[in-house]
């Protein structure tokens, strides 16, 4: 086996037939994907139709009633959110839950929690991704734009050496220069850093110029799958019409 096979098999997210009910409602339906490292993954699909719940279930912030999520040899389906972080799962959520009356400084430091202690301090590349943070180090983070509070969550999800990189919507009410940039460290993390990167978007022409693979989902199902390239792009911009 080459190294690389191997490591795809050690570093893949596998998503295994996952399903998940909010009371009665169900929002997953034996959902299963593929992330592996080195790649994009976007997962898409219309308002409400389970794409964020997904990104719950894989960081442990919605539990699953059924299916398995590993991440390499490990089985994150019964770890708690914090042991999953330990475990190279780091997430951008939806509203990018900045913390506003803590410094972009601090809000940085935040991920320093799961770190062993050699470990804490914000690697370089965050603040060569994203110099407005470093501009920005002292002020607030509720002072801060949308578009460079997504650069703070991206930047906070760094500190902790992630293996996998979960990003909901990350340009959603973004400028597009700030969208560039977002783009850029994307194909950064993924080519230089060899990521995992899962990518919720709705935005279809910056998730298509990114994704290597693309999920849509629809009620909570999968309705298409497969290699970005293989897929037919105006069949799957009608799945994805709203
Ligand atoms: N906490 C909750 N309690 C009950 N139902 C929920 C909850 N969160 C989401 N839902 C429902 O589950 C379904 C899937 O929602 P989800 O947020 O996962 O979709 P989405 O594809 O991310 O949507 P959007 O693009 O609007 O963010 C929807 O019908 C939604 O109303």
């Amino acid at each position: 086996m080459s190294i690389l096979a191997a490591e795809i098999e050690t570093e893949t997210l596998s998503v295994e037939n996952v399903s998940l009910y909010y009371g009665a409602a169900q929002a997953l339906r034996a959902v299963s994907l593929q992330a592996p490292v080195g790649q994009v993954s976007a997962v898409m699909g219309r308002n409400g139709t389970g794409k964020t719940s997904l990104m719950r279930a894989i960081t442990g912030r919605a539990p699953i009633s059924s299916g398995r999520i590993l991440l390499g040899g490990s089985d994150l389906t019964r770890m708690a959110p914090y042991a999953r972080a330990r475990a190279g799962v780091a997430s951008c959520p939806q509203g990018r839950e900045i913390f506003p009356l803590l410094s972009v400084r601090e809000n940085l430091e935040t991920g320093f929690a799961g770190l062993p202690r050699g470990q804490r301090n914000v690697p370089d590349e965050v603040y060569d991704l994203f110099p407005v943070l470093h501009e920005m180090a002292h002020r607030r983070g509720g002072d801060l734009s949308g578009g460079q509070q997504q650069q703070l969550a991206i930047g906070r999800a760094l500190v902790t050496r992630p293996r996998l990189l979960v990003l909901d919507e990350p340009t959603e009410g973004i400028q597009p220069s700030v969208i560039k940039d977002i783009g850029r460290a994307i194909r950064y993390l993924r080519d230089q850093k060899r990521m995992a990167i899962l990518l919720v978007e709705q935005y279809v022409d910056f998730a298509l110029e990114l994704a290597d693979r693309v999920t849509v989902l629809d009620r909570g199902a999968v309705v298409m799958q497969g290699e970005a390239g293989n897929l037919d792009h105006d069949a799957l911009r009608r799945a994805i019409a709203v």
